[in-house]
C-alpha cells in the first residue's frame, strides 16, 4: 500500500519506537469478522462453523466472512462486521428500556449491535444525514429484526431541536478522516492530506456539540472514530471537557491488546488514558479510538434548551376501523400474543411506533418502528420485517420448509406443501429462522418475498 509521504512523517514522529512495527501492520492484510444476532432463537452454526474463532472482547463476535446469500444472513442471523468496530457496541452498553441515539448510524453495525443489547426494549433512534445511506440503514435494521428503532435522516443541528436532553445513551461514530481503514478501503487513501483531519475535526466537533444537547443529565455519550489521528481523537475529547465541564471520562475495560489514549497528543490530562486507541499491529482488527463520558449536568432542564422546533408538523394518521379490523383478522390467526405499542400509517403501510407521537413532528422519519404490513383493496399483507422481526415459537400458524424450499422462496417461486394444512397466512420458517410469509392456497404457497429482494 502507497501511504502519502506527509502520513508516514506524521505517525514517525507520534509513534517514535513503535513507527516501524505500526506502519508494517498497515501493509498486512485486513481482519473480517460477523457478530451473531442475540435476539435470534439459536446460533448461526454455520457461519460459526466457517469462522476463524471467537473475537475475545465481544461475546457475539467471531472473525471471519459469511456469505452474503446464505440462510443465515439473509434472515439477519449474522451481521458482518469489521472487529475492531465491534468493541463500540461493548464500550456504549445500552440497557434493555433506555432511550438510545446513535446519531452517525449508517449503515448500521454500531445500530444492530445496540438493538440487540437492549433486547429490543426501549427507544433507538438511529439517524443518518444522507437519505441514500439511510435507507441501507433502514434496511439492515428490517433484516436483524428491529422493533424498537426509528430511522431518520437529519442533519445533528435539526435532530437537537427535537430532542433536548432526551436521551440516556447517545453514539457518535463520527464521519472521519478513516486512517484506520486504510488497509481494509485503501481507496481512502486519496482523500487524506495533511489538512484533512482538522477539518474533520472541526466536522466531528460540530457534531458533539448537537449530542451534547440531547444528552440527559447522568446521560452517556460515546464518541469514537476509525482513524489514528490525535486532532480526531484525544484532542477532540479535551474539546469536549474543556467546553462541557460538567463532562467526565468514564473508565473502558480493556481487553488485551487495546491502548490507553495518548494524553501527551493532546493537552496532557491524563484522564485521556482512560479512552482506548486499537491499534492493527497490537490487535486482529482494524484502527479505532473510543471515549466514553458521562453528564454530570445537574438534573433541571435549562430554559434555552426548550425552543420549540418550529418546522411542519408531519401529522400522525391512525388505521382506521375497516383497515384495523383487517390487522386483527391476520393478528389473531398468525401472532395472537403481538402487543404493538402503537399503530400508525404512513400512506398505506402500517408501523408500529415505539416513540411518543409529538416527537415525530416535522422529523424527517423513513423507518416509524417496525413496517407491520400494508393495505391493498380489502386485505391486509403483512411484511417481511414483521417476519424477521419474529420468532418462531410466537406464530400460531407456520410452516416449515426445507432450504431448498427457502431457496426457492427467495427466487420468488412458488413452493408446493404436501401436508394438509388450512389455507391463510404462514411463518415460513427454515432451520429455526423466520424468513418471512407465505400465502397457503390449496396445497400451495404463494410467495410475498419483495421482488426488489429476491435472487
Ligand atoms: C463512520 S460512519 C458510521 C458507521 C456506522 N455507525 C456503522 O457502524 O455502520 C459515519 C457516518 O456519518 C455520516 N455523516 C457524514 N457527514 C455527517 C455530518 N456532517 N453529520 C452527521 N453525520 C455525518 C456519514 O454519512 C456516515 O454514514
Amino acid at each position: 500500500m502507497q501511504l502519502p509521504d506527509e502520513f508516514v512523517t506524521k505517525y514517525k514522529k507520534l509513534m517514535g519506537a513503535e513507527a516501524s512495527e505500526f506502519l508494517a501492520a498497515l501493509n498486512q492484510p485486513s481482519y473480517s469478522g460477523f457478530r451473531e444476532n442475540p435476539l435470534k432463537n439459536g446460533h448461526p452454526t454455520s457461519a460459526i462453523n466457517q469462522s476463524a474463532g471467537k473475537v475475545p472482547y465481544v461475546s457475539t463476535g467471531y472473525y471471519g466472512q459469511v456469505n452474503g446469500k446464505s440462510l443465515d444472513h439473509v434472515t439477519g442471523w449474522v451481521y458482518s462486521q469489521e472487529p475492531s468496530a465491534m468493541f463500540v457496541g461493548e464500550v456504549v452498553d445500552p440497557q434493555p428500556g433506555e432511550r438510545v441515539l446513535d446519531l452517525c448510524a449508517a449503515p448500521g453495525g454500531k445500530t444492530t449491535h445496540l438493538i440487540g443489547k437492549m433486547n429490543n426494549e426501549g427507544l433507538l433512534v438511529a439517524n443518518e444525514i444522507f437519505p441514500k445511506r439511510a435507507k441501507i440503514l433502514a434496511e439492515n435494521l428490517e433484516r436483524w429484526g428491529a422493533k424498537n428503532a426509528v430511522v431518520t435522516s437529519e442533519s445533528p443541528a435539526d435532530l437537537e431541536k427535537q430532542f433536548p436532553q432526551y436521551f440516556d445513551r447517545i453514539l457518535v461514530d463520527a464521519p472521519c478522516s478513516g486512517e484506520g481503514m486504510f488497509r481494509k478501503e485503501p481507496a481512502g487513501i486519496e482523500y487524506w492530506s495533511p489538512d484533512y483531519p482538522a477539518e474533520c475535526a472541526n466536522r466531528q466537533q460540530k457534531i458533539l456539540a448537537s449530542a451534547m444537547k440531547m444528552l440527559k443529565p447522568g446521560g452517556v455519550l460515546v464518541y469514537s472514530t476509525c482513524t489514528f489521528a490525535p486532532e480526531e481523537d484525544e484532542q477532540n475529547i479535551s474539546w469536549l471537557l474543556n467546553n462541557y465541564p460538567h463532562l467526565e471520562l468514564m473508565p473502558i475495560k480493556k481487553a488485551a491488546g487495546m491502548d490507553d489514549g495518548r494524553p501527551e497528543w493532546a493537552d496532557n490530562n491524563s484522564d485521556l488514558e482512560k479512552t482506548v486507541r486499537l491499534f492493527p499491529h497490537h490487535i486482529k482488527g482494524e484502527g479505532h479510538f473510543i471515549a466514553k463520558l458521562i453528564n454530570k449536568t445537574p438534573v433541571a432542564v435549562p430554559e434555552k434548551y426548550k425552543k420549540k422546533n418550529k418546522r411542519k408538523k408531519q401529522s400522525i394518521v391512525r388505521p382506521d376501523k375497516t383497515q384495523l379490523k383487517l390487522f386483527e383478522q391476520f393478528q389473531t390467526k398468525v401472532f395472537p400474543n403481538y402487543q404493538p405499542h402503537q399503530l400508525i400509517l404512513f400512506g398505506d403501510q402500517l408501523y408500529d411506533l415505539p416513540l411518543e407521537e409529538d416527537k415525530m413532528a416535522g422529523l424527517n422519519v423513513l423507518r416509524p418502528g417496525l413496517h407491520l404490513g400494508t393495505f391493498k383493496k380489502n386485505r391486509f399483507e403483512p411484511s417481511l420485517a414483521w417476519a424477521l422481526a419474529s420468532l418462531p415459537d410466537e406464530a400460531e400458524q407456520v410452516i416449515e420448509v426445507d432450504e431448498d424450499q427457502w431457496r426457492q422462496y427467495v427466487h420468488g417461486d412458488v413452493i408446493n406443501i404436501v401436508d394438509n394444512q388450512a389455507n391463510g397466512w404462514y411463518l415460513l420458517v427454515c432451520n429455526r429462522h423466520s424468513a418471512g410469509f407465505g400465502k397457503l392456497v390449496n396445497g400451495t404457497v404463494k410467495n410475498f418475498y419483495p421482488k426488489g429482494l429476491r435472487f
